[in-house]
């Protein structure tokens, strides 16, 4: 399956200069979502992972297929104050100013082996705040699975060296 034929790119979203890569046309295709989630089971179970991790909100797209499709179960990482209980907070740098992601304390908990789900690395700082949280949890980051990545931002030298899989480059 041609992944990347589904993917649909619209230059200057949000802003003049980047060029946006829409996943919607990917997901509405439905050989082309059963692939993706297909093909991202098939490398990423011998990770191992007891569960998948997801940035909001396209993260929650993939990862809780993904999740489901490996039998093992989803943690949603989440922006500011949307969740309940006490939750690990790390900010972490855009491309103008800085956002912030949280994640439920009590998700994790010390050997658990988590598997980090985005739709797309860019510059990779959203990846790595995700890693940190895994950390501060004491649990196990077994890797990172993208269905993008996008190679000129250089991502992925700000993970930690662990495998760091994308379905498709640009
Ligand atoms: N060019 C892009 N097209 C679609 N989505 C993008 C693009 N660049 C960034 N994103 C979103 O931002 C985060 C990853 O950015 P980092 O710079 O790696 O933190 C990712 O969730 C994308 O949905
Ligand atoms: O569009 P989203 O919600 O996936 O967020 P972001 O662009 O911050 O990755």
């Amino acid at each position: 399956m041609d992944i990347k034929s589904l993917i649909r790119n619209i230059p200057d979203f949000p802003k003049p200069g980047i060029m946006f890569r829409d996943i919607t046309t990917l997901l509405q295709n439905p050989d082309g979502l059963r692939g993706v989630i297909d093909l991202m089971a098939a490398v990423c179970a011998p990770l191992q992972p007891d569960y998948i991790l997801g940035m909001e909100s396209r993260g929650f797209i993939f990862g809780t297929p993904l999740a489901y499709k490996l039998g093992v179960g989803f943690i949603p990482v989440r922006k500011p104050g949307k969740l309940p209980g006490a939750v690990y907070s790390v900010e972490y740098e855009l491309e103008y100013g800085t956002d912030r992601l949280e994640m439920h304390q009590d998700a994790l908990k010390e050997g658990d082996r988590v598997l980090i789900v985005d739709d797309l690395i860019a510059t990779g700082g959203t990846a790595q705040a995700a890693a940190k949280m895994v950390q501060q949890a004491g649990a196990e980051l077994v890797g990172f699975c993208f269905v993008v990545e996008l190679l000129a931002l250089g991502g992925r030298e700000k993970l930690p060296n662990v495998p760091i899989i994308s379905m498709v480059e640009y």
